[in-house]
């Protein structure tokens, strides 16, 4: 691995890398940007894969090295390499395919490492076709107090905690589950500052550029809401997962038959249907969606007053997304499950909210534009490895 110095350009963010500027404007780095951070060796690892750097997101590999541990943990002062020799059970080597059982905890070294620029923090999030699958992933820094956030000048390995929550897993070296996307901070910011644009600056956004196909809610960020109603003729609108299934092989792409993992719910008898404690259902939003190019945004869970049920991964919405035809929006898919009591869901009910970030710069290309995304467009919709039925 090369462990050069950071270009100094980075830590003002002034000074040229490869002969360009870094813009002083704050936000989410687009893709052209990543390209740069790994040129300057910010970014450390084997050469990209295909298809690895979204419009504002890198995909993260899976290294070779995983361990099996008996639960979670954060790394608090230690290095995660360290706390591993305490707490794992055995190591599993991921040169050849592996299946990871449901319900085990995984910690797992990623292909890429980090020396990132004083100004540039990252955050990380599981990819939407992770989410779809019900596999629960975090990434883990050295010295981390919290996952998912890799504070700016973090230098180091990244890990992944990996937990598949319904269905066993195939996975290899290289299969990507996590993605990362990168802030370029201003003097105001902290080291982990988010900056979620407010209400009035969103209202402004959907004026100049519909963000919904209907009158967007927003408080706090854009509310989505929840479709129990049909679309065209298929009457379904929801799937829960079967419990007892065989495993995904996350390298196959359009493959497995839906049916064999997957119960479809037909629109239930007015628009309201009941959530079984535990179970893992997919859904989908009213609102057509579509995110500007100078935009990017994250699915979060309502407040935690709303209840017990909620949207269970907070997914990551790329510029560009359902700009189809024009701007004509795609829904948003929603993972979802309650804990402990049932739970009846209403078709319209408020189940999640999108925050909105500026682009730094725009992506050279949006979601789609390259023409392999698996989701542009989309209604109610599985992880790319099931069959459209
Ligand atoms: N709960 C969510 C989260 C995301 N998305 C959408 C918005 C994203 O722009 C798109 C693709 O997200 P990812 O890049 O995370 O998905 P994948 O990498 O799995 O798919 P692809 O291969 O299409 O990039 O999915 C969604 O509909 N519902």
């Amino acid at each position: 691995m090369n462990h050069s110095p950071p270009p100094e350009l980075f830590r003002g963010g002034s000074l040229p890398l490869d002969g360009e500027r870094l813009s002083q404007n704050a936000g989410v780095l687009p893709s052209q940007w990543i390209r740069r951070l790994s040129a300057g060796k910010a970014i450390i690892g084997r050469p990209f894969d295909d298809g690895q750097i979204q419009p504002a997101s890198l995909d993260l590999r899976l290294g070779r090295r995983a361990f099996k541990l008996a639960a979670s943990f954060l790394p608090g002062a230690s290095t995660v390499e360290d706390r591993i020799k305490e707490f794992a059970s055995y190591q599993i080597d991921l040169e050849t395919p592996q299946i990871l059982s449901k319900n085990g905890v995984y910690l797992i070294e990623l292909e890429e490492s980090l020396k990132l620029p004083d100004s540039i923090s990252a955050f990380a999030n599981p990819k939407s076709s992770t989410g779809r699958l019900d596999i629960f992933t975090r990434v883990v820094t050295d010295k981390a107090e919290v996952f998912d956030v890799v504070p700016a000048g973090y230098e180091g390995k990244l890990w992944l905690e990996v937990s598949p929550r319904t269905f066993e897993v195939k996975v290899v070296r290289g299969s990507r589950l996590s993605q990362l996307r990168f802030h370029k901070l201003n003097s105001m910011h902290h080291k982990t500052s988010r900056f979620r644009l407010d209400d009035g600056a969103l209202r402004r956004l959907h004026r100049e550029t519909p963000l919904t196909d209907s009158e967007p809610v927003i408080r706090q960020g854009l509310n989505l809401r929840l479709n129990l109603t049909p679309e065209g003729k298929n009457p379904v609108v929801a799937y829960e997962a079967r419990n007892y299934t065989g495993f995904i092989d996350i390298s196959k792409i359009d493959y497995y038959d839906p049916i064999e993992f997957w119960k479809p719910v037909e629109v239930p008898p007015r628009g309201r249907m009941i959530l079984t404690p535990g179970q893992f259902y997919i859904l989908a939003s009213k609102e057509r969606i579509h995110i500007p190019k100078t935009h990017a945004a994250e699915m979060v869970a309502v407040d935690p007053v709303m209840g017990e049920f909620r949207v269970h991964y907070a997914g990551f919405f790329d510029p560009g997304f359902g700009s189809q035809n024009g701007g004509a929006g795609s829904r948003a898919v929603l993972e979802v499950r309650t804990y402990d009591i049932p739970f009846y869901i209403e078709d319209g009910q408020t189940i999640g909210r999108l925050d909105f970030e500026e682009m730094n710069e725009e992506p050279h290309q949006g979601y789609g534009e390259n023409g392999q995304s698996n989701y542009q467009g989309q209604g109610l919709k599985l992880s790319k490895h099931f069959k459209t039925l």
